[in-house]
């Protein structure tokens, strides 16, 4: 082995610009480790493993992901365990949320970092297996002295990226050793199963999550199509595309003959844009044809074997049984996202409890929203009253929630007046940005909660509530009471339970929640809206910042803007129409006109080249005129 002496002269050497024998991505990660993290070759830092605490919320996080992971995460460990392999599944911040080692080597693994917990970010471990896969999104062998710490220099580890539906990196599984005494080359094999695990666990996740859809599966040969294929397409009951596994963004890209592509763009684009297709062929390709006969032609002239499976309940989205028999309040939460349906069969469980429920989530992702829900489908007969806590003065906030005794202050009504603490009884307080109260209101709130009393200000005696306290916050509140701004005990009570509620990005039921608001708002209106493909898949692409609140604002005044109903890309604000999905970004003037010359002017064949709408590359024009 080498000793940490020459490993740190070669890695100073690497910072001085010196050409090195070792793979790219070993010495774009330790230039990394240099440069960006500022790490020390000589400052040998031991494997980190997180509090029990984080790593509780490390793995509620992933908990569907290591749910599913399981199952290929044991089938891989019997086919390595001879070899004294482990296995980690970290989630996308570099945790190990999920681990398989032989117990007889707990604590040497342990110490190695080699367990669950360890956290094998680059910017703390420096060049690791699992960092740099985080950083490039590639599989990757980090072999002994490739490691930039010193301390880790024994390990051989190897990783590969596990994508998410919609095409962010979700996860990554590791296989290493303690010591290896095989050359890099060695691990090819290890590099191998981990990435078709990974590749099985992203179809395995497409599969859970998108039950009410199409899956159209592609391989190169049709042997593997139904036991092995090479990417999964999941589609919509009107052939758009909802997600699909990593190797399904190439494959598309492959029928459009793309390069470069932005994996965001394909979510939302009908399928007949890649492939000589339409959603009624699709039973033409399911099992039972012969697998030589299912051949798909892609735009680009290349055919692929093609296999789909049918939705699990038909056609169409129906709700799922367990969504049936939630209680009414709780219908519109989800359109079939998977986690906000367990989030929302969580909340039904725990509606009529009175038990305190912390919700998190950004602004506008339907804090309030589910705060009501929760309410109506509880039997309580009082009313419910939201609070916005950073929306009331300072000053203010105490004889707000408080109220105060007659004559409490100059200036104060004459009668006194009920806070709204009281006007709560019965029913739910919905404290909505707690973290802004001060300090010393959480105290008196403490004692409302405790005592179920509330002492007005300048009144002698305390008056008797009743009332079931929801509160919501898009600050860390965990990290406010290290930061001494939120009292710890009133932190415990209100945080009983956490619902955290998704952004709208991360949500996969987008497209049936724009169907609902748009219903939502021809009903206001007394009217019918339709939106056309364009403005649909832009809507698809925005990112939403403003979640809920933001898309159904940008709805409403699209419906105003439409005419006779129909919605196009001229009623949607300007910044949707910025990332409007043009495979290769905005193409400046001139490069649009050499584009659609080449094409010999023919603007559907440009169109079909890009990707996108004829009518795209119209106004696009008309824009440039
Ligand atoms: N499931 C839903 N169906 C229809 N509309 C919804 C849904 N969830 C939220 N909305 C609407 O989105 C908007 C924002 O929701 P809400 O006020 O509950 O968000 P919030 O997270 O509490 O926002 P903030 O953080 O700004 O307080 C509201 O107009 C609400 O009616």
């Amino acid at each position: 082995m080498v000793s940490t002496l020459s490993h740190i002269k070669e890695i100073e050497r690497v910072a001085m610009g010196a050409t090195s024998p070792r793979d790219a991505p070993v010495v774009q990660s330790w230039l990394r480790c240099l440069n960006d993290y500022r790490l020390d070759p000589a400052a040998a830092q031991e494997a980190y493993i997180v509090p029990e605490v984080k790593l509780r919320e490390h793995r509620e996080q992933a908990e569907e992901l290591i749910r599913i992971g399981r199952s290929g995460l044991e089938r891989l460990f019997s086919q390595v365990v001879e070899q004294n392999y482990v296995l980690l599944l970290s989630d996308a911040r570099g945790v190990t949320v999920d681990f398989m080692g032989d117990p007889t080597f707990d604590n040497q693994l342990r110490k190695a970092g080699l367990y669950l917990g360890s956290e094998w970010s680059e910017n703390r471990a420096g060049t690791c297996a699992v960092g740099a896969c985080i950083v490039s999104g590639e599989p990757v062998i980090i072999h002994q002295d490739d490691h930039f710490d010193t301390s880790h220099i024994g390990l051989t580890c190897t990783a590969a990226p596990i994508f998410d539906t919609l095409g962010d990196l979700t996860a990554v599984l590791d296989i290493s050793q303690l010591r290896s005494p095989t050359a890099k080359a060695s691990q090819q094999l290890a590099a191998h199963l981990v990435a078709s695990t990974a590749r099985r666990i992203e179809l395995a996740n497409l599969m859970t999550r998108t039950r009410n859809d199409w899956v159209l599966r592609l391989a190169r040969s049709p042997e593997f199509l139904d036991v092995d294929p090479d990417a999964a397409i999941a589609l919509d009951g009107s052939g758009r595309i909802t997600g699909m596994t990593h190797g399904g963004f190439g494959a598309l890209a492959r029928a459009m003959d793309m390069h470069g592509i932005v994996t965001r763009q394909f979510i939302g684009q009908p399928i007949d844009r890649f492939f000589d297709i339409e959603l009624d062929d699709l039973p033409l390709l399911m099992r039972g044809q012969p697998n030589g006969d299912r051949l798909l032609k892609a735009k680009s002239g290349l055919a692929v074997f093609a296999s789909a499976i049918a939705p699990a309940s038909g056609f169409r989205r129906v709700p799922s049984a367990d969504a049936a028999k939630l209680r009414n309040p709780f219908k519109d939460l989800s359109f079939g996202d998977p986690a906000m349906e367990r989030l929302q069969a969580r909340a039904a469980k725990l509606a009529g409890r009175g038990i305190p429920i912390l919700i998190q989530g950004e602004t506008g992702s339907g804090k309030e929203y589910l705060a009501r829900a929760i309410h109506d489908s509880g039997d309580a007969a009082g009313k419910f009253v939201a609070v916005n806590c950073a929306a009331i003065p300072e000053q203010l906030m105490e004889s707000e929630l408080f109220g105060y005794a007659p004559g409490a202050f100059t200036g104060a009504n004459q009668k006194g007046k009920r806070g709204l603490i009281e006007e709560a009884d019965g029913g739910t307080l919905f404290l909505d940005e707690i973290g802004d109260m001060p300090l010393a209101l959480q105290s008196r709130l403490l004692r409302v909660l405790s005592e179920n009393e509330v002492l007005p200000v300048g009144a002698l005696k305390a008056r008797p509530v009743h009332l079931r306290l929801l509160s919501a916050s898009h600050r860390d509140l965990a990290e406010l009471v290290a930061l001494g701004q939120f009292r710890q005990d009133l932190y415990y009570r209100l945080n009983a339970v956490t619902l955290a509620l998704p952004p709208l990005r991360a949500r996969q039921d987008l497209s049936a929640m724009i169907d609902h608001l748009l219903q939502r708002i021809g009903r206001d209106n007394g009217h019918f809206y339709r939106l056309d493909a364009s403005a649909r898949a832009a809507l698809l692409h925005h990112g939403w910042p403003g979640n809920i609140r933001e898309l159904s604002n940008a709805l409403r005044v699209a419906a105003a803007l439409s005419e006779s109903g129909v919605i196009t890309m001229e009623c949607l604000p300007d910044a949707l129409c910025k990332d409007e999905p043009l495979p290769r970004g905005e193409q400046p003037a001139d490069d649009l006109r050499k584009a659609l010359d080449e094409c010999g002017k023919n603007v559907s064949a440009l169109a079909r080249k890009l990707g996108v709408n004829r009518s795209t590359i119209h106004r696009r024009l008309k824009r440039l005129n």
